[in-house]
């Protein structure tokens, strides 16, 4: 009993400290209301704190406040609610520094969204997913080791896994890392690793989106899903067009203008993106782009000030304060803001996953394709089945 009091108070203490209160004058006297502690429970996993806002505070308020809970809580905390009533859960425990992607467990969780993106591990092991669909373009930045590339790799390798006939991905590899693993896997249309190749596909997905717009014009629906269901009509897939560092194409105004635009209007047509960087670089955010780039995840950044650019100013979340040795940790900016702990998938065992739906190759077909390619004759080509240039 007399813990839960010291615990209660701890909270009551963070609404003094940040003064969040309503104020009311009577004469020359102020008086603050603070929020009331409707409720209180101690679970084994966390501290469940529920509290009502008192009439006439603004939630912002709280929110623009909300340093102080992680001031006197540290940061393994949530904060949820609606305008009035917030559940503030204070966990026990920090997240597991590992969450292996394990197929047969993860893939279970993807079937509840139409386009569904793994995100992470959260405190109390609940793995969290989120719909592309309701929250379309995803910015992934971190410093080098952080675990972007990891994470990547685990998404692109769920989605070829759980929806490879749903989806074309186009795959921009400016860093030439990754994304050879995805090379010739169904559902992967193409896998760039030149600036010409991307704009050729930029240029592409640009016509794609008028077609896409004027075929939602024509049947008069709002989005590309409620087009799919209308009878006779033949399937148009989601497509996701991923980027792996696309801080280099910040002098490609073409291209970056293109990928403005489908952040803009690719939302209803089904055209999706998943925009990576190190550094989170406010000329190549600048613009509507950011602003559309409505999940971020935050992996170690170097400062608060970074930190601010990938998760935008005014939030009390600071990923610099994640540590060099948290591979995989990083803040989760949509619909809720909160630390998790990303899937580690190795890339031995993500090729093994991947095989079954991987055409093969012959050295004979990719010498050729090397050829065509050096003839330019590949220029020609409508669409980029193969697009690798090793
Ligand atoms: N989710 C994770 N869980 C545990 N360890 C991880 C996780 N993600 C990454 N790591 C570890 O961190 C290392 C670096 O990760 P990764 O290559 O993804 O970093 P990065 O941010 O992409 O770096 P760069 O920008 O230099 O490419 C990995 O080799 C792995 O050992």
């Amino acid at each position: 009993m007399f813990s839960e009091y010291i615990k209660k108070n701890r909270l009551k203490n963070a609404f003094r400290i940040g003064d969040i209160s309503y104020k009311r004058k009577k004469g020359s006297k102020t008086f603050k209301s603070y929020p009331y502690i409707v409720d209180y429970r101690e679970r084994k996993e966390a501290i469940e704190y529920v509290f009502k806002l008192p009439q006439g505070l603004n939630p912002e308020e709280l929110m623009k406040k909300e340093y102080v809970f992680r001031q006197v809580f540290g940061q393994k905390y949530t904060l949820e609610g609606d305008g009035l009533v917030y559940v503030l859960r204070v966990f026990v425990n920090d997240i597991d520094q590992t969450f292996d992607f394990e197929w047969k467990d993860i893939g279970p969780y993807l079937s509840n969204a139409s386009f569904p993106i793994l995100a992470g591990k959260d405190a109390l092991g609940k793995v969290h997913v989120y719909d592309m669909v309701t929250n379309p373009h995803l910015l992934i930045a971190g410093e080098t080791g952080s675990g972007k590339s990891v994470t990547v790799r685990a998404i692109i390798t769920s989605i070829l896994l759980h929806m490879r006939t749903r989806v074309d991905l186009y795959l921009g590899d400016m860093k030439r890392s990754e994304f050879h693993l995805f090379r010739n896997v169904e559902g992967v249309k193409a896998v760039m690793t030149k600036k010409s190749d991307l704009l050729k596909c930029l240029t592409w997905l640009k016509g794609e989106m008028e077609r896409r717009g004027d075929l939602l014009d024509a049947w008069e629906v709002e989005h590309i899903d409620e087009y799919n269901k209308l009878e006779g009509v033949t399937f148009e897939k989601y497509i996701l067009l991923a980027i792996d560092e696309v801080a280099l194409l910040k002098k490609e105004k073409d291209m970056m203008s293109i990928v403005e635009e489908i952040s803009c209007i690719g939302r209803a047509l089904g055209v999706y993106l998943i925009l990576s960087m190190q550094r989170p670089d406010a000329k190549v955010l600048e613009g509507q782009l950011k602003n559309n780039l409505t999940v971020r995840y935050a992996f170690r950044h170097s400062d608060k000030i970074n930190s601010d650019i990938t998760l935008g100013r005014g939030t009390p979340h600071d990923a610099s304060t994640i540590s060099n040795s948290e591979k995989g940790r990083f803040i989760f900016r949509g619909d809720t803001t909160q630390t998790l702990q990303a899937p580690l998938l190795e890339l031995k065992v993500a090729r093994k996953l991947l095989e079954p739906y991987k055409k093969t190759v012959n050295a004979k077909e990719v010498n050729e394709d090397l050829e065509r390619e050096s003839r330019e004759a590949f220029m020609e080509l409508p669409f980029l089945e193969c697009g690798d240039d090793e």
